[in-house]
């Protein structure tokens, strides 16, 4: 399998630098009508997706107790975009643009008539405005797609019966809507008011003119993207390929969902998750059986999964407990660990290796909640990273919480939540009863993971917190 540079930076500029424009770039998360400066930066110097303090040197040490931006940076550092293929435009919609779209041609590629009307000369309208009518021979008819030869500079006094969507010849100043004029009897064709504005004239280029950048590289290909590529005249489009993320479940408990429950078994539904969720962040899930809690094993299932996929995921085992035995096989496969928990709960035992060919292995708790989380705050940044998209970093909003929570945490938590809208437009989080992050039923009702700051006694009702969309892609 073809797999991605490996260990590329990021084009040679400080980390001072790429700092500034990542916190830019979060930033751009900011609710419409928040001031520059608000209790929203306060909330998120608690809850630091603006990125912390530096990162450990990017060559070796690892981030313990890692927050969760710091985390995604540091091991996002270490990622290029995998490679390019080029696929029909049939088959473009969703892929990730490899390289900046020029415009072949001007658009709209000819004068254009906007309206259904008659194509005119300006100079032959000026007794309009004296609030005399004017009268013009219609020259000729034309149709959209519809070839006509060379034009002749229009005749004076002329105009040409003209729809939607046809060449307006040159000489022909605007389009005079059908509606505001009156075919005569003999031919002509009778305007008795000024028209108007606007010339119903699409002009060559006036869309966007040949050389101009339609789409930069890394932009996801969405319905109206793909309307670009196709404006353009493209059959095919260059696009990254899909990275291939392994899913490894762990745990002697696992049964997977149409096989029979036992008294002790539980249905693998982080699998399923993970699945679903890289289908829908472009990526190509790879699911394994679940492993059970067996370091050696464990650690053969990682080192092949490393070895067909961009990207190894597991779910389980990454606790203090005798059966935690995810570190063990990581390092049994010959991993080097890259972030050594996070400031996160749920999913704080969340962790990263690198393995010795480059790939990263992400191991996430196997909380299902814990899981969801470890999937949106780390998982979903790589895998985009990876895929080549320019918006890989998640986007924080700003929002009020809906209710007050009393739990008390050392480390920023993020609760799943219901989004409404304040009176004020402001976005609502409602939290979700059942937030333990054993359960998954409250997940499901979910739209947003709200980040409520670390430490003190919880969070008031009305409490500024970033929060994430959950179903972005
Ligand atoms: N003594 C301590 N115990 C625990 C701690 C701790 O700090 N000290 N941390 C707790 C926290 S917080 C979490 S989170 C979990 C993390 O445990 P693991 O990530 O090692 O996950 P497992 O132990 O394998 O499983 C936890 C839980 O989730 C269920 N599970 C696992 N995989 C799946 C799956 N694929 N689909 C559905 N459900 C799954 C599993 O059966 C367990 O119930 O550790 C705490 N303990
Ligand atoms: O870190 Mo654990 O996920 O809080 O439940």
């Amino acid at each position: 399998m073809e797999r991605g540079a490996r260990g590329e930076g990021w084009g040679g500029q400080s980390v001072a630098e790429r700092r500034a424009r990542q916190k830019e770039a979060l930033g751009a998360g900011r609710a419409a009508g928040e001031p520059e400066e608000s209790a929203a930066e306060a909330a998120s110097r608690d809850c630091p997706h603006e990125l912390g303090g530096e990162p450990a040197d990017a060559a070796e040490l690892p981030l313990k107790l890692a927050e969760v931006a710091d985390a995604v940076l540091l091991l996002a550092d270490g990622l290029a975009p995998i490679g390019m293929e080029r696929v029909p435009l049939a088959d473009a919609g969703g892929r990730v643009l490899g390289e900046a779209l020029l415009a072949r041609q001007p658009l709209p590629p000819f004068r254009r008539a906007a309206m259904d009307g008659y194509a005119v000369r300006e100079a032959d309208l000026a007794p309009l405005d004296k609030g005399d009518a004017v009268h013009l021979a219609v020259a000729g008819e034309r149709r959209p797609g519809r070839a006509c030869g060379q034009q002749d500079a229009p005749p004076p006094g002329s105009a040409l019966r003209i729809f939607t969507g046809a060449r307006v010849p040159e000489g022909y100043d605007r389009v005079v809507m059908q509606e505001r004029t009156r075919r005569l009897p003999g031919g002509a064709v009778e305007l008795d008011r000024p028209p108007g504005q606007p010339t119903h004239i699409a002009e060559i280029g006036e869309d966007a003119p040949a050389g101009a950048v339609l789409l930069e590289a890394g932009a996801r290909l969405r319905a109206r993207q793909v309307a670009l590529l196709a404006a353009d005249g493209r059959g095919e489009a260059q696009v990254r390929r899909r990275p291939v993320v392994a899913v490894v479940p762990v745990g002697d408990e696992l049964r997977r969902p149409g096989q029979p429950l036992g008294s002790e078994g539980i249905y693998d539904s982080n699998s399923a998750m993970l699945a679903a969720r890289v289908l829908e962040l472009g990526g190509i899930p790879a699911a394994l059986r679940p492993v059970p809690d067996d370091p050696r094993r464990l650690a053969e299932a990682i080192r092949e999964a490393a070895l067909s996929a961009d990207l190894v995921v597991t779910a389980g085992g990454v606790s203090v407990g005798d059966c935690d035995y995810a570190h063990e096989a990581a390092r049994l496969a010959g991993g080097r660990v890259r972030v050594d928990r996070m400031k996160m709960r749920p999913g704080t035992p969340t962790s990263a290796y690198r393995m010795p060919d480059g790939t990263l292995l992400a191991a996430l708790s196997g909380n299902p909640s814990a899981c969801f989380a470890g999937m949106e705050l780390l998982v979903r940044p790589l895998l985009l990273r990876l895929a080549g998209r320019a918006d890989w970093m998640p986007r924080w909003r700003t929002g009020r919480l809906a209710a007050s929570l009393s739990k008390p945490c050392p480390y920023p938590r993020y609760i799943r939540s219901a989004v409404g809208e304040a009176e004020d437009g402001m976005a609502l989080l409602l939290p979700l009863a059942g937030d333990r992050s054993g359960n998954v039923a409250a997940f499901a009702r979910a739209d947003a993971l709200a980040c409520v700051p670390a430490g003190g006694k919880g969070a008031a009702e009305g409490t500024l917190v970033r929060w994430l969309e959950l179903d972005a892609d």
